[in-house]
């Protein structure tokens, strides 16, 4: 008898039921009882392993973007970008890399409708042949916040009041008073795309300024962008509200049901490069995550496609203990000084130690999908088969080795200890510019739904003012619009 032969997988389904041990159950329907009507025996085991199992069913869910869809398929490189990364996935057109992708919510649980306005995670995993390459991003290209530092603050700001468990805007809106720097992010929040029409038809960015390496360790700042093919749709209040009347699943089941039905969603992948040494040339910090960097001066280049081809065939294994992270780069890109991204680089393999334990890198769907060697495995639920007398390094017993070096960005960094904040902010010009940019009509959705939340009883009139001068300073006539509708006189 080959011992190793039955792996855990439904390919060695037996036909019969069994206990987790394996053992035959001759009865699963029926407690073990003394006579028919009781009481049950502890001596049945399977009744206990049963339910002791059932009750462990949960895991805890992610504290942010709890609710989520994922799907797998591939990256393909369409143009060449060697010139730039030594990344081995993008070394040439017409490699293609597995992937999953994993889109969600942020906000609220579980179980929670996919129709609310919220931003959408859009977080892609590489299973590269150097290790996995993980682009966590959002549907939107900024964030609220520019130090990570303020991370769970915004997050308790937006989740549900503790003391009622119902969301309140009176909360979000007290503390980003504090923070003029989200005035952009809201001018993508309370705008249409604030609620995607699904997760097919929206777009992706990594949000944060990452840095590409080539072979001779030449650096370039960069940022991610996906493109939907099927172009970008949102749903108005109206129909979010019929939707998410209907079926709270709706965007989770689209998107199962195109990859089902042949209809594969597919994204481009394009890049904004810029040379560090013109990172000062710029009114905003090129390192601020609340700030876009404006096409019309750092444009758009293509680089590849993703494809959602397959669906996955467990919700469990391959969306709740999926575990993306972006600090999962590989040799080629590297992570930049943006401080919101060095806080995300402690807090991702944190939580997932937390959420879902030591060994969660060893689970099928977070595992490299290429040969990789360390010693430390040890401790809850390693299930690797490991037979070396050697878990130390180094060894003269063992010729495991040094990966070969490949160049990291060579920048000298120096200063002194101090918290504070960036030197070069810029809180309203990009608002305004994106808000001139719409219709009327979408300039008056957006206007509305300010005025909606504005107008909330716990809203004080000094947070009131505040809004609105800093709508003003986006855009006046925006302000004085918003302003009028609430009665209340701008005073800037
Ligand atoms: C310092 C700021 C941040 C911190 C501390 C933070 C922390 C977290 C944590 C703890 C999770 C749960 C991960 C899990 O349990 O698997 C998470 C998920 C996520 N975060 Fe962040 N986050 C931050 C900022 C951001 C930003 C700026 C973005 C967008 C660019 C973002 C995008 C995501 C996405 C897409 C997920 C879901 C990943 C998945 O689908 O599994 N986060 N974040």
């Amino acid at each position: 008898m080959d011992p190793y032969k039955y792996r855990p997988s439904s390919a060695y389904n037996a036909p019969f039921m069994t206990t987790n041990a394996g053992a035959p159950v001759y009865n699963n329907e029926s407690a073990l009882t003394v006579g028919p009507r009781g009481p049950i025996l502890l001596e049945d085991y399977h009744l206990v392993e049963k339910i002791a199992n059932f009750t462990r069913e949960r895991m805890p869910e992610r504290i942010v973007h709890a609710r989520g869809a994922s799907a797998k398929g591939f990256f393909e490189v369409t143009h060449d970008v060697s010139n730039l990364t030594c990344a081995d996935f993008l070394r040439a057109p017409g490699v293609q890399t597995p992937v999953i992708v994993r889109f969600s919510t942020v906000i609220h649980e579980r179980g929670s409708p996919e129709t609310i306005r919220d931003p959408r995670g859009f977080a892609v995993k590489f299973y590269t042949r150097e290790g996995n390459f993980d682009i966590v991003g959002n549907n939107f290209p900024v964030f609220f916040i520019r130090d990570g530092i303020q991370f769970p603050d915004v997050i308790h700001a937006f989740k549900p009041n503790p003391k009622s468990h119902i969301q309140e805007y009176w909360r979000v809106l007290d503390f980003l008073s504090f923070h003029p720097e989200s005035m952009l992010t809201f001018a993508w929040l309370f705008d249409d795309v604030g609620v995607p029409q699904d997760y097919r038809h929206m777009e992706g960015f990594g949000v944060h300024t990452f840095t590409l390496v080539n072979k001779a360790g030449k650096v370039t700042f960069v940022k991610f962008h996906w493109k939907p093919t099927c172009g970008v749709k949102s749903m108005l209040e109206e129909e979010a509200i019929r939707v998410g009347g209907t079926n709270h699943s709706h965007a989770t089941q689209d998107l199962y049901e195109s990859i089902a039905s042949g209809n594969y969603p597919e994204w481009k992948l394009y890049i904004q490069t810029l040379d560090p040494a013109d990172e000062d040339k710029f009114d905003f910090d090129i390192l601020d995550t609340t700030q876009i960097w404006p096409e019309d001066l750092i444009p758009l280049h293509p680089v590849g496609r993703l494809v959602l081809n397959r669906n996955i065939d467990n919700f469990f294994a391959e969306n709740e203990q999926l575990a993306m992270n972006p600090a999962h780069t590989v040799p080629g890109i590297h992570y930049s000084d943006d401080k919101m991204l060095q806080a995300r680089l402690f807090a991702y393999s944190d939580t997932h130690r937390y959420r879902i334990g030591v060994n969660y890198l060893q689970l099928p769907v977070n595992a490299p999908k290429c040969a990789h060697h360390n010693n430390h495995y040890d401790g809850c639920m390693n299930f690797t088969h490991r037979d070396e007398e050697i878990d130390y390094f180094p060894s003269r017993y063992d010729t495991v080795r040094h990966a070969e070096k490949f160049p990291i960005p060579a920048k000298i960094i120096h200063g002194k200890r101090e918290r504070c904040t960036i030197p070069k902010e810029d809180n309203f010009t990009q608002a305004g510019v994106r808000y001139r940019s719409w219709a009327p009509d979408r300039q008056d959705r957006f206007v509305k739904r300010w005025v909606d939340v504005l107008a909330d009883h716990r809203v004080t009139h000094e947070i009131r003012s505040i809004w609105i001068s800093y709508l003003s300073q986006a855009d006046k006539s925006l302000g004085q619009k918003v302003a009028s509708r609430l009665n209340v006189r701008p005073n800037i």
